[in-house]
């Protein structure tokens, strides 16, 4: 098994279902929380000589707020889920919280729903503060905000959460950390003869045949969601590995080169992946004109697009909408999220970042487009 990897990987995305947060359901595991925001903290701070940035994305809180409740049997009237989920987010924001900063590490709350990702502003708002906390090493620890969506709406298990967060600032690795060791060739709960699969291609067919359902009912998602997980996560560049969450240092030996759980490789080269998302999955809605001398930062230096130097602009669009950069001859030389809407990049025109509040009476950043967010042509 190739084991460089998470060795290489600088920004991760861990994942942990129910089962293991609650202990099957018994209540907030605070020794394994404590694991794991320590091996957290070790990753943040780069005890191993490599400061990294981490993202864990954590269920538990339905199960957690059913026990604080009382509730023995999991509800299955929607706003009595959503009910428990309020309140058991409540107990596991703090847990991490706690564990984090004993530890000397900042924490952040992030709870995303579905429409958060699927609207283009909300997108770029979500992403852009998820890269600014972990810039500032802080640790977000992210559930679904299961107290605004119902069934048809929500991402249902965080499997599916923790890719599309992977997706959104574009990790090199997904970790998912579960009650198993690993992918087996079936259920091993009910297969004792299941073979361990100890590294694969992501999005390979075949895995899909392998995995089951949920194991015990704290769970949502069982394997198939952790196989669909790394699918996703390897289209915009991420691989992942499957692990079982109780190893001894699982997350730091991971980061060694340590081979421990399944890996689901992808071979999709991070900037090729999201190069190909802008071309492919959105629509140009506008473009802005720059002069020679932006179009050179952005070509030659691999800068931001700043007001001053964009000339003029054409269409009608949101922030976060997919726009081109053009040269004063009409070439496009970039494409990308724009981080202001139309009707206020025209009043940036030409104006030094230092003046967008005065303008607007706000300020999302002091860039039009952010290099992040910008695919360059021919590079
Ligand atoms: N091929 C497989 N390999 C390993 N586990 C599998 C497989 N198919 C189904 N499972 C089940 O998936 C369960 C893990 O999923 P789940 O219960 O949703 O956990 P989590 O809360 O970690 O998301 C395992 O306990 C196991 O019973
Ligand atoms: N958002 C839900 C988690 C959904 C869920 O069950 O996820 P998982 O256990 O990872 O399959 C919660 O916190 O209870």
């Amino acid at each position: 098994m190739s084991s460089n990897v998470l060795r290489d990987a600088h920004r991760i995305v861990v994942k942990v279902g129910s089962s293991l947060v609650t202990n099957e359901g018994r209540g907030l595991d605070e020794a394994a929380i404590e694991e794991w925001s320590r091996q957290l903290a070790a990753l943040v701070q780069g005890k191993d000589g490599v400061k990294r940035e981490v993202i864990m994305v954590s269920s538990g809180a339905i199960a957690e707020g059913m026990k604080r409740l009382g509730w023995a049997t999991r509800p299955t009237v929607v706003h009595e889920l959503q009910a428990a989920a309020a309140v058991g987010q409540m107990g596991l924001a703090q847990m991490y919280e706690t564990k984090l900063r004993e530890e000397g590490v900042p924490s952040a709350q992030v709870l995303l729903t579905h429409a958060d990702l699927a609207d283009r502003e909300r997108y770029l708002n979500a992403r852009t503060t998820l890269l600014t906390l972990l810039q500032l090493g802080v640790v977000p620890v992210i559930n679904e905000n299961d107290t605004v969506v119902v069934d048809e709406i929500r991402f249902g298990d965080n499997d599916t959460l923790g890719a599309l967060v992977a997706n959104l600032v574009e990790a090199d690795a997904l970790v998912i950390l579960t009650d198993q060791r690993g992918l087996y060739s079936a259920d091993p709960r009910k297969n004792p003869d299941a073979k361990f699969i100890d590294v694969a291609e992501a999005g390979n067919p075949e895995l899909e045949a392998m995995a089951g359902g949920a194991g015990l009912s704290i769970g949502t998602g069982g394997m198939i969601t952790k196989i669909l997980a790394a699918k996703r996560a390897a289209g915009s560049g991420a691989s992942t590995v499957i692990a079982w969450g109780r190893e001894k240092d699982v997350l730091l030996r991971l980061t060694r080169g340590e081979s421990i759980g399944t890996l689901l490789m992808t071979h999709t080269h991070k900037t090729q992946a999201r190069k190909q998302w802008i071309a492919d999955h959105l629509q140009l809605r506008g473009s802005v004109t720059v002069d020679a001398g932006a179009a050179l930062k952005l070509r030659d230096e691999g800068k931001s697009l700043l007001p001053i130097g964009m000339i003029a602009v054409e269409g009608d669009f949101s922030r976060g909408e997919v726009i081109a950069v053009r040269d004063e001859g009409g070439v496009e030389i970039a494409r990308g999220l724009a981080s202001y809407a139309s009707a206020e990049a025209r009043l940036l025109c030409r104006k030094s970042s230092s003046e967008i509040e005065s303008l607007l009476g706000y300020s999302a950043g002091p860039e039009i487009m952010h290099r992040d967010n910008m695919v360059v042509a021919g590079h």
